[in-house]
């Protein structure tokens, strides 16, 4: 993992996030010029862009625009969907293990049949990245996806954990898309709720993003270093709503000692990340939206796991290798998507948000341009 998502390869990857960026601008820019009307559900707008970002990184391909519509496509999606839906959902059998064979929800039943179809066009990208790898001449493509860059480290036949080496690879495949997808995608439609709840929060991350882009060009992932700002908006909504509130479970491999407790080996562990980013002894008004505190009283916290005040993507050695990539592609779709559009819900009023369950309900807005008509064509 960390081979995969070094910080060459993140540079190299810098061009498929802004084109992915720019596509989904200027979809809703053709939108609103179709209807004069530019509504918006931004789990979805979010969601779309986050999985083309990490379908072009890992296979080199994408799926996910409202307006293309073929059957095949269309498949893809629905399988995604189910997984997605399926990861996040409690089965029976979780709570009652003994009345699994039952399948009561019929859950089981489903996550075998969307296994099965997740697998069959993995196999197929897996097959096409082999025979393009040479390209016949022995030739290698230009850029290469992670995929390809994967099938250069693991020897064909070669096992590891008991798997073969294709199941090793269509399955790494599948974790970066999926680990990389759905955070992104929770972290940004907070992000933007709780701007749209504190309107002058928002009107300064527009200030700023005026003052450094001006308004004859749109973001790019050089400007992102300067947006101080964003960067702080971006690091509240992830200490307010972590993505992965418990973090993943980690187990200990022996017995041990930490912090004075005798730990067994085999423990599983889950760390309350929420609770702990929101403890009132670490953070004033624990609850409140305020980017301002990482600018001020929190400057020196960051999220990459040596501040323990603030640890959304987790610490030690285990911590999310994506974290360079994630907070690149999250500061720039929303500074771009930000600078680019005037954002008001759906009826005026403010975000309905449900505590920790975002994508339970539409984020309903309607954008409007707010730049020349000819930087939403030109790109
Ligand atoms: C908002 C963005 C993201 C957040 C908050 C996040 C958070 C996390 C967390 C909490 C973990 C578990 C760490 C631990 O066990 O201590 C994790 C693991 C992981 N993340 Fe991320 N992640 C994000 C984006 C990404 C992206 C963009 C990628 C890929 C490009 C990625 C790839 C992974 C992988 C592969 C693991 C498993 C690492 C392992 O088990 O060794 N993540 N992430």
């Amino acid at each position: 993992m960390l081979e995969l998502l070094c910080s060459r390869r993140i540079d190299a990857l810098k061009p498929v996030m802004e084109a992915e960026v720019k596509a989904a601008m200027r979809e809703s820019y053709n939108l609103w010029l179709k209807k004069k009307n530019g509504f918006s559900e931004m789990n979805r707008w979010f969601g779309n862009i986050a999985l083309n970002i990490m379908f072009q990184t890992v296979v080199g391909k994408r799926f996910f625009s409202d307006g293309d519509v073929n059957e095949e496509n269309e498949r893809i999606r629905k399988a995604f969907r189910e997984l997605f839906d399926l990861s996040s959902s409690l089965a029976v059998s979780d709570c009652l293990p003994y009345l699994r064979w039952l399948d009561l929800d019929g859950k089981e039943k489903k996550m075998k049949r969307t296994a099965k179809e997740i697998d069959w066009f993995i196999q197929i990208w897996l097959e096409e990245h082999k025979r393009n790898r040479d390209c016949g001449s022995g030739e290698r493509k230009q850029s290469q996806d992670l995929m390809d860059v994967l099938l250069g480290l693991v020897e064909e036949g070669e096992e590891f954990d008991g798997h073969d080496s294709d199941t090793t690879i269509k399955a790494m495949c599948l974790s970066l898309i999926m680990a990389g997808s759905d955070t992104t995608t929770r972290t940004l439609a907070w992000a933007l709720s709780l701007l749209l709840n504190n309107r002058e929060i928002l009107q300064e991350a527009i200030k700023e993003l005026d003052t450094e882009i001006g308004s004859e060009r749109m973001v790019e992932v050089s400007d992102l270093k300067k947006l101080k700002y964003l960067e702080s908006i971006i690091k509240e909504a992830l200490r307010l709503y972590p993505p992965a509130p418990l973090n993943l479970p980690h187990e200990s491999m022996e017995n041990c000692t930490v912090g004075g407790y005798d730990v067994a080996s085999d423990t599983r562990l889950l760390t309350n990340l929420s609770k702990l980013q929101r403890d009132p002894s670490l953070y004033a008004n624990p609850l409140e939206f305020c980017p301002e505190r990482f600018l001020t009283t929190h400057k020196e916290v960051d999220v990459k796991g040596q501040h323990f005040e603030l640890i959304p993507f987790g610490a030690g050695r285990r911590m999310c290798p994506g974290i360079s990539f994630g907070l690149q592609a999250m500061q720039l779709i929303l500074a771009t998507l930000l600078h680019g559009f005037d954002i008001v819900t759906n009826d005026g009023g403010p975000v309905d948000t449900v505590e920790q369950n975002i994508r339970a309900f539409p984020l309903e807005v309607i954008l409007t341009p707010r730049l020349t008509s000819h930087i939403y064509v030109q790109i």
